[in-house]
């Protein structure tokens, strides 16, 4: 008999319509009644709030990961999170970035609320439980269930605003596929060594920088301005900015600001090829942060800066190693 916790919070799963839209209001032991009978499996719940994901701050993401961590402390087989899907790819990669923990914990959630006539919340539920009881999850960290399969958070993007097939890790795939009650593997790829973050303390501000034709550095600048310790560059194609913005990282990673590239495409890595573009990056001291997204990247160098904020560089080579 497997065991596992369901803590609830918030999101499009949990969501009715209402006067002013759709607004969360639906507790875990209601999601999880209207996931059905799951035999073979003994589920607890909790809940942690009612909002939608977008509203989520790091000081919800550190506290979601806490208490993640207490759920796994009572001696379950695996948590699962239920959460709106907009920040999903964040939370389930920062929760993956901190956890030691074999068993895993699942983030689900849907793309159809709580009372739509069709809604998908329950059949997610019900194999994101599957999969955090499954032995075959354990060993992979925090994974996100949608639609029929799973994926290992990192890496994995949400790639449709409405359709039921939200997510997707292009260049990567799913790890588990879900068959009936059968959890099958796919591939196991290698996790890096959990970081040792201390979740009672705030995050680092990191800022996300998008680059487009003609941006010039005035939001870099900004970003520092306004107290970011360390940027993010959504840079084109595989890893090049516009020439204003390449002379102010250069400047900036000197004056001890390091700036992680990412790219806007959502597929690939990306790699210093040209010389006045990503090269020229490079030269200035700019990590490229292989093919996670830039929301990824963020929370990656926010976690690689409060673990080692005078060198983060290494924390980040070696998650960026695989
Ligand atoms: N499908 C969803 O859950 C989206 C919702 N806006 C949320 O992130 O809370």
């Amino acid at each position: 008999m497997g065991r596992v916790h369901l803590l609830a919070t918030g999101g499009t799963i949990a969501s009715r319509q209402g006067p002013g839209g759709l607004a969360a209001a639906t507790p875990a032991a209601e999601l999880f009644a209207a996931a059905g009978p799951l035999p073979g499996l003994t589920v607890t719940t909790s809940d942690l709030g009612t909002v939608g994901s977008f509203a989520f701050t790091t000081t919800d993401l550190r506290e979601l990961v806490a208490e993640a961590r207490r759920c796994l402390a009572e001696g379950v087989d695996g948590v699962v999170v239920t959460q709106g899907t907009d920040t999903m790819e964040e939370t389930a990669f920062f929760t993956d970035l901190v956890h030691d923990d074999p068993r895993p914990i699942v983030f689900t959630g849907a793309q159809r609320p709580f009372d739509a006539p069709a809604p998908d919340g329950p059949a997610n539920l019900a194999d994101a439980l599957r999969v955090a009881a499954s032995p075959s999850a354990r060993g992979l960290g925090a994974l996100l269930c949608f639609d029929g399969v799973a994926f290992a958070a990192r890496g994995v993007r949400k790639i449709d605003t409405l359709r039921s097939g939200a997510f997707g890790a292009p260049g990567r795939g799913p790890v588990l596929r879900l068959a009936g009650d059968s959890v099958l593997p796919l591939t196991r790829p290698v996790r890096p060594a959990a970081l040792p973050l201390d979740l009672a303390a705030d995050l680092p501000r990191v800022d996300v920088i998008a680059c487009y034709l003609g941006a010039d550095a005035g939001l870099l600048r900004a970003a520092v301005a306004c107290g970011a310790a360390g940027l993010v560059l959504e840079a084109f194609g595989a890893g090049n900015v516009p020439p204003a913005i390449s002379e102010t990282v250069e400047q900036l990673v000197s004056d001890g600001v390091p700036v992680l590239v990412c790219s806007r495409v959502p597929s690939g890595p990306v790699v210093p090829l040209y010389a006045a573009g990503g090269a020229r990056l490079a030269r200035g001291g700019a990590v490229f942060a292989a093919d996670l997204s830039p929301w990824q990247g963020r929370l990656l160098l926010a976690a690689a800066l409060a673990v080692a904020p005078e060198d983060p560089r290494r924390a980040l080579t070696q998650q960026l190693a695989l």
